[in-house]
């Protein structure tokens, strides 16, 4: 039985952020605990908002904060793939010039939202993949890790159970992303992951494919979305959720679409966060569970 899609939104008034912590299926006794950690880096964006930083800096905060916390599938206590190692999807973008960066397959690295960053601020090219992202990272002055630093015994245990063929929708949760509206009206998005656990070597997710995990346009809306990444690169999900604020709808309209016709159209599962020019927020998931935070001048709220 497929489980129900569930949404839900407010309004962050003129600046705010919004994260998640993946869409999936963690264990019900776990999940305040990965609310916490969604609020702690939803809190952490909104410093730097509060301090003047832009909806940008803000976003590439939060994601830093929840791929530095070893619960996620990012960053440091990310999934492993088929040989055991950790390799990094990433992108981040901003949604006033539409500029972007992204990595993907990156290995070696803890806070792969920072090289993506790096890439979006040096402007040439959008995506850098395996060893060339590596080697950029390094020219920009982001130092290098072991995989010994990077894998959890979390980590490790994903990936026997996975090797047993009892993994429970056969992908890992716990993605991360983040979006915002700053005080200036912009919007910006940012997503990253180890990707799948048991993945092929070589196999890229949705998260480091601008409109398909990541999306920003101060004209439509900011979306980081989590999920089967294979579904969301078919259907675009990030571009979609935005086309449909672009339309009209608010930010948890427009994802609850969104993940319905991912749903409806291929049967994959997932779930998105957004925010529109607005300052409404909006979350949908199909999965068991997502934790998420949102933080703004006067409130803040989580939950999974
Ligand atoms: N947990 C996830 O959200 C996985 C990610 N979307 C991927 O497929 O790489």
């Amino acid at each position: 039985m497929s489980e129900p899609i569930v949404s839900q939104g407010g309004l962050l008034g003129r600046f705010g952020v919004v994260v998640h912590g993946g869409a999936g299926n963690v264990k019900p006794e776990r999940r305040a605990k990965h609310a916490e950690g969604c609020l702690r880096a939803a809190r952490a964006g909104l410093e730097v908002l509060r301090q003047g930083g832009s909806a940008l800096d803000a976003v590439e905060r939060a994601a830093r904060a929840l791929e530095d916390d070893t619960l996620f599938n990012a960053g440091t206590g990310a999934c492993l793939d088929e040989e055991g190692r950790v390799a990094h999807d990433a992108s981040i973008m901003e949604g006033k010039g539409l500029a972007a960066g992204a990595v993907c397959d990156l290995r070696g690295f803890a806070n792969p939202i920072s090289i993506a960053r790096a890439a979006l601020d040096d402007g040439r090219h959008v995506l850098y993949a395996s060893e060339g992202a590596a080697r950029f990272a390094r020219a920009r002055g982001f130092v290098p890790v072991g995989d010994e630093a990077l894998v959890t015994e979390a980590a490790r245990e994903a990936l026997a159970t996975a090797r047993q063929g009892a993994m429970p929708m056969g992908w890992a949760g716990n993605t991360i992303g983040a979006v915002a509206l700053d005080g200036h009206g912009l919007l910006a998005a940012a997503t990253s992951t180890g990707g799948v656990v048991n993945k092929r070597v070589g196999r890229v997710g949705d998260s480091p494919i601008i409109g398909a995990g990541t999306y920003a346009d101060d004209e439509a809306g900011a979306v980081s979305t989590t999920g089967h990444g294979e579904g969301m690169i078919r259907l675009c999900i990030a571009r979609t959720a935005a086309e449909h604020m672009r339309g009209g709808l608010a930010a948890e309209e427009a994802v609850r679409r969104s993940i319905e016709h991912l749903r409806g159209r291929i049967g994959s599962t997932g779930g998105a966060i957004a925010i529109d020019p607005r300052g409404h927020y909006g979350l949908s998931r199909s999965t068991a569970s997502m934790s998420w935070a949102a933080t703004w001048a006067e409130g803040e709220a989580s939950g999974f």
